[in-house]
């Protein structure tokens, strides 16, 4: 093994030693291309989810991820392609009816009800369909114990960290059985990382399928167990974990470590 080699061996844990066995695909898409209207910037992507399994999609500034993410959610529309929700054909679905199908989306910006409380916050989210685990007390006692120590706050006076706590919390109480989220690190200090790494393993070992946008490598490997490579607006590699570590010249060309 050669340098870069080990470099990268080191630099990916196949989502680490405690996920959980994959379950039933739970998301397909085929072929999708989407864009803003001069031409698609999502070139024919394809992948599938399965419960409990979370994807990394990965690659520089610019390559199309945050677009490939917002077309699966219905934020933007697809112009052409497939999507599949539990086997079920989604691909005309809007974004409400895909959220009341189990799919939630995370967007990069924080999206908390800034002159509400966080109780309110949650309650809101409780609100929103789907029964399941997560409840309140669940997000509260297992992901974000500091949600609990701010109760009673408005969700506007609230850290940069603990907006985003907020956010993956409100979309979590949906329970849904597909979790996308775009960067949900950015701009986070190490510390306040390592409590979203935390909550995104404990979250994919429940059994929600999750798929997350990143533009390197530091958080996924520690909660992918598969990646999509993109660049230029097209898949140029997916795969295991452990196939992506074992492969020095893919990720030098196309990531950053
Ligand atoms: N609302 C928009 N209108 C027009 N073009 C856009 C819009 N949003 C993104 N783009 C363009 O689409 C291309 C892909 O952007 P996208 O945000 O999907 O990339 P990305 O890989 O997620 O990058 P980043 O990591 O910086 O978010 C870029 O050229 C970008 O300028």
């Amino acid at each position: 093994m050669n340098t870069l080699e080990a470099s990268a061996t080191r630099a990916i844990d196949p989502g680490g030693t405690a996920a959980a066995a994959e379950g039933a695909e739970v998301l397909r898409i085929e072929g999708l291309r989407a864009g803003y209207g001069a031409g698609d910037i999502v070139q024919g992507a394809s992948l599938a989810l399965a419960a409990g399994g979370a994807l990394a999609v990965v690659g520089r500034n610019g390559v199309g991820k945050t677009t490939l993410l917002r077309a699966i959610a219905g934020q933007l529309p697809m112009t052409a392609g497939r999507r599949l929700l539990g086997g079920q054909d989604a691909t005309h679905a809007e974004s409400f009816e895909l959220s009341r199908r189990g799919l939630a989306y995370i967007p990069a910006d924080r999206q908390v009800f800034k002159t509400l409380s966080v109780r309110e916050n949650l309650l809101l989210g409780a609100y929103a369909h789907g029964r399941g685990e997560w409840t309140k007390e669940a997000v509260i006692d297992r992901l974000f114990p500091r949600l609990g120590e701010r109760y009673g706050t408005l969700a506007g006076s609230l850290s940069g960290g603990e907006q985003q706590m907020l956010t993956i919390a409100r979309g979590l109480l949906s329970n849904p059985k597909v979790l996308l989220l775009d960067e949900p690190t950015e701009g986070l200090a190490p510390v306040m990382v390592d409590v979203f790494v935390q909550a995104m393993q404990r979250i994919r070992d429940s059994g929600v399928a999750m798929m997350l946008v990143e533009q390197n490598l530091a958080v996924p490997r520690k909660v992918a167990t598969r990646y999509l490579v993109m660049d230029a607006g097209e898949v140029v590699w997916s795969g295991d974990a452990a196939d992506l570590a074992g492969d020095a010249a893919l990720v030098e060309k196309y990531l950053l470590l």
